[in-house]
């Protein structure tokens, strides 16, 4: 479980996050809503530990995280995915894979088997080139590296950025898979059978509580359990992903969305 309370953000004297608090839970989805510019990367920044909050409290299952570094956030089991990927374009799938190696001791340094059940594309594409990929595939790439360290909280910033919609969708089941539950839009009955088998392998290892930052209303609604709304560092809004569902919340959130 991720809590974060009342925190603040400065950079230099710009106030970028304004007593924000958040919390995750595992096997939920918690999204992350905004347009650009409000604070939702400053608030993965924090949260992660790239940079320093100046009021406030970050636990993680009830431990405070804040003062670490990134690194021991990572031992921790804190796995982000951050905005444009990183992807190493002349290093091989396999090798981006296993840069994900960092923070676990040798005896760890495996890739586990279900990333490649949850992504098949990575296995069939281990000796490739990262700059090969696809857009949709080195986003799958980067979550699969997050993945490497078996984490229990799952930063992903705006994973849909630059992709075409055909692969966000794509995406949106994998995300699914991880909070071990079925998408809320009808699968085909293929798509069914892959959850189930990727929900009994996601069981075998334990929750993950994924937060996830996104501009796309839609690909939010399909996949959020809980939703919090940023404006200017601050949230301004926040419910249930049952709650979006609601045509009179959509439309407030959808507000918020728009420039
Ligand atoms: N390194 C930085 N130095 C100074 N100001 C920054 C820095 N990073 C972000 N900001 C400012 O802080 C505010 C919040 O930015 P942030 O990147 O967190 O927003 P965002 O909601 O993630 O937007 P986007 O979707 O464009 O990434 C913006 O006004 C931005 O200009």
């Amino acid at each position: 479980m991720l809590s974060v309370q009342d925190i603040d953000l400065y950079y230099g004297a710009a106030i970028a996050l304004k007593t924000v608090s958040i919390e995750a839970r595992p096997g939920a989805v918690t999204c992350i809503l905004g347009r650009n510019g409000v604070g939702k990367t400053s608030l993965m920044r924090a949260i992660c530990g790239r940079h320093p909050i100046a009021a406030g409290e970050i636990r993680l299952n009830g431990a405070p995280i804040h003062a670490l570094h990134p690194e021991s956030r990572a031992r921790k089991g804190l796995a982000s995915v951050p905005q444009g990927r990183e992807i190493f374009p002349l290093l091989t799938v396999r090798e981006n894979l296993e840069i994900g190696y960092a923070p676990l001791p040798r005896k760890d340094r495996t890739i586990p088997e279900e990333i490649f059940e949850m992504f098949p594309v990575l296995r069939q594409m281990l000796g490739r080139r990262g700059g090969d990929l696809s857009g949709g595939q080195q986003q799958q790439l980067a979550i699969g590296r997050a993945l490497v360290t078996r984490p229990r909280l799952l930063l992903l910033d705006e994973p849909t950025e630059g992709i075409q919609p055909s692969i966000i969708k794509d995406i949106g089941r994998a995300i699914d898979r991880l909070r071990s539950k079925g998408p809320a839009s009808g699968p085909t009955s293929e798509e069914a059978a892959e959850i189930r088998h990727a929900v009994a392998t996601v069981r075998e290892r334990g929750d993950i509580a994924i937060v996830l930052v996104e501009q796309y209303f839609d690909f939010a609604r399909d996949l959020a359990d809980t939703y919090y709304v940023m404006d200017r560092g601050e949230i301004v809004a926040q419910g249930t992903g049952a709650d979006l569902k609601d045509p009179a919340r959509e439309a407030e959130v959808r507000r918020h969305l728009t420039v």
